[in-house]
């Protein structure tokens, strides 16, 4: 086949253009993302052999080359690993398949226009480009590659601008090589010699050492060394030029979850992680485990400083990296971890397994499902830390993954105190600062048994609640839940530390002490005589909407509220549902009117003193509409509502 030219898909033009105009300053990164997917193709090359006997592959000298052209201005990273089809170079180099691209290029784009350096790289650094880092450093670059199992291979050239090209080579070599030719070095912008021994040697150890397959440098012709003078490495480059024959290995291969804590250093950690996670900056938090005993592992995970924009997306990759015996086996295993800490990266090295496990046995394997216990509690206990020993840390934990961690109050039962000992609440004890259930109890007043919460769309929005007012006129601090998770978990959770966990907007509410209801419940028996006509006459005008009208504890404020009973679903939750394609039916709710509102006497006294006046079976609809709206609820007949409020403006004029 001919050269063919392509052209980028949108995104990936669009990333390109990024990388070209430089907006990392930190370019030297590009050779981390080349030498780290270099080191996953050889890792499914050798898998891929353990698993087909008929892939005819040696095995045997797996390994990553760099190589520098001084004079040509080249620098070559190849690798004997699985290699791509002509297929696959199109699918997987000319595309972008991450679902949460179009967001986040969105984000940067926005970033980029307030000129906002800082979040621009910081969000390029939550992403990651991969391969596309080169064209920070190159004007052009060439990748040539051979599919293992193939006979023909594939060259892809491009120069980053809107198209690339395409060719088939009879006589490539298999795995891939990718070499760039480099743009002048620049060091105002931050562009180093890149074909320099020393630079090569110090970017490879300070981001790919414990790459577990050899990297190694070609040892280069004498003549070059010299050229290094500038260098302050110059004597060592010029002692490598004399020994000048065996290749060097510039990383030392030791996995680093089976080092001690003390041998390895935060940033090597560190620099595993962006291996793994293809994330840029550094991890929140970094977790090491070692199992002893009759199953043994090792397990080093890592909690990411920000979620992932996918994070919540169906076909979102969770999982962690397993190992048997410093094999790599696969990516994303899912049996390790429960999905609501699918935001977890890591590696778990295991003792004991077969080499050709598959996910299938895993997930029922008994020693992986003891694993998955132990790691997720491991995960718990250090977010428990976290909150305890760094404050500033466990903050940005919760902002960025407290919405997916409730998700387990839900599946796993067994840790359902852990993940709420964890967890962090608004609360209208204080408008900023989060608060947790055991600090809610200890405030508690006198006399209070339960601990109360409302759902709902925003902070605002619940405090603005009528369901709020005799709380704050109580002055009992109500949680303020926000996520749409909140609406789900809080049907499951029954109680905290023997506390009841009840909603604000939901039952009967009776904050009274025992005193005060004593003295309340002659005035109160009065009341319901006074007003059980009203109450009577309303539910059958609104019988259509509600099941119940009475008289509310609850409000000091407004007219009316509504509630639900204490086991229905709320609307919101309702809602959820169906936006999810399930069919649930409305469950009627409970309108509570305020007797000391002067609407509510008012059409009591109106309503015994006109009985069939149609006005007033208006007022009460009225009534009933208001309250739906004061909770932010939605109006069955706007257009309805509108009018009759019109038409009583209009008399007041
Ligand atoms: N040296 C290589 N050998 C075989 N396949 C490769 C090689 N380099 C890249 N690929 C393939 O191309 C894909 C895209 O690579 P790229 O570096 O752009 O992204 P990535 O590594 O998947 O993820 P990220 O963009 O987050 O870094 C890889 O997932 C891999 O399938």
């Amino acid at each position: 086949m001919p050269t063919e030219t392509f052209e980028f898909q949108v995104e990936a033009r669009q990333l390109l253009q990024l990388m070209i105009h430089s907006i990392y300053s930190n370019k030297d990164v590009f050779l981390r993302e080349l030498v780290s997917n270099a080191s996953d193709a050889l890792d499914k090359l050798r898998l891929e052999a353990l698993r087909d006997d008929s892939l005819d592959v040696d095995v045997s000298d797996l390994h990553i080359d760099i190589e520098a052209d001084k004079s040509a201005r080249t620098l070559t990273v190849r690798d004997n690993g699985i290699g791509m089809s002509r297929e696959e170079v199109v699918k997987l180099i000319g595309t972008i398949a991450n679902s949460g691209t179009a967001a986040f290029l969105r984000e940067l784009k926005e970033a980029q226009d307030a000129k906002d350096a800082a979040s621009t790289e910081g969000l390029i650094g939550q992403f990651g480009v991969g391969f596309y880092a080169s064209f920070m450093v190159a004007d052009q670059v060439t990748l040539l590659t051979r599919r293992a199992g193939e006979s023909q291979g594939t060259r892809w050239t491009s120069d980053g601008e809107g198209t690339y090209s395409i060719e088939d080579v009879a006589d490539a070599p298999q795995g891939t090589s990718v070499t760039l030719r480099l743009k002048p070095e620049d060091s105002e912008d931050r562009l180093h010699d890149y074909t320099a021994p020393w630079k090569i040697r110090e970017i490879v150890k300070r981001y790919s050492d414990f790459i577990t397959w050899p990297i190694r440098m070609a040892a280069e012709p004498a003549a070059t060394a010299s050229d290094d003078a500038a260098d302050p490495d110059d004597a060592e480059d010029a002692d490598d030029a004399a020994k000048a024959t065996e290749p060097e290995t510039l990383n030392s291969m030791k996995a680093l979850w089976a080092r001690s804590r003390d041998e390895v250093s935060d940033d090597e950690y560190h620099e595993l992680y962006k291996h793994i996670s293809h994330d840029w900056n550094d991890p929140l938090e970094t977790i090491r485990l070692h199992a002893e005993g009759t199953f043994e592992y090792q397990a080093l995970l890592f909690i990411p400083a920000h979620a992932p924009q996918d994070m919540f997306m169906q076909d979102f990759k969770r999982g962690i990296q397993l190992y048997v015996k410093r094999v790599f086996i696969m990516d994303h295993c899912e049996a390790l971890l429960p999905p609501y800490l699918r935001f977890v990266k890591g590696v778990v090295d295991a003792q004991d397994l077969s080499l050709n496990v598959s996910r299938e046995i895993l997930q029922q394997d008994r020693q992986i499902q003891l694993m998955h216990r132990r790691l997720a509690k491991k995960v718990l206990s250090t977010i428990k830390d976290m909150r305890t020993s760094h404050a500033d840390r466990y903050a940005t934990f919760w902002r960025e993954f407290g919405p997916v961690l409730k998700e387990g109050l839900l599946s796993d039962f067994e840790n359902r105190d852990a993940i709420l000992g964890v967890s962090s609440f608004a609360s209208t004890h204080d408008a900023q600062e989060l608060t947790t259930l055991r600090e809610y109890v200890e405030r508690m007043k006198e006399g209070q048994q339960d601990i109360y919460f409302m759902t709902g769309e925003s902070r605002q929005a619940i405090e603005n609640s009528p369901h709020m007012e005799a709380f704050r006129a109580k002055g009992i601090e109500v949680l303020l839940l926000t996520d749409p998770v909140d609406e789900v978990w809080v049907q499951a959770v029954p109680e905290f530390e023997g506390k009841q966990l009840r909603s604000i907007a939901k039952g009967e509410v009776d904050l009274d002490t025992e005193e005060e209801k004593a003295e309340a419940d002659s005035a109160r028996e009065k009341r319901q005589e006074e007003f059980a006509d009203l109450l009577t006459w309303m539910k059958e005008r609104l019988g259509e909407h509600v099941k119940e009208v009475r008289l509310s504890s609850r409000l000091t404020v407004s007219p009316a509220c509504v509630v639900s009973d204490t086991h229905d679903v709320t609307p919101a939750l309702q809602n959820m549902y169906r936006a999810m394609g399930q069919e649930v039916p409305t469950a009627k709710r409970i309108l509570e009117l305020n007797p000391d509102h002067a609407l509510v006497t008012g059409l009591n006294k109106a309503r015994a003193a006109r009985e069939g006046d149609d006005g007033l079976a208006e007022t009460a609809e009225l009534i009933y509409d208001m309250a739906l709206l004061a909770e932010g609820g939605e109006l069955t007949d706007p257009a309805r509502f509108v009018k009759l409020m019109a038409d009583r403006l209009e008399r007041t004029l």
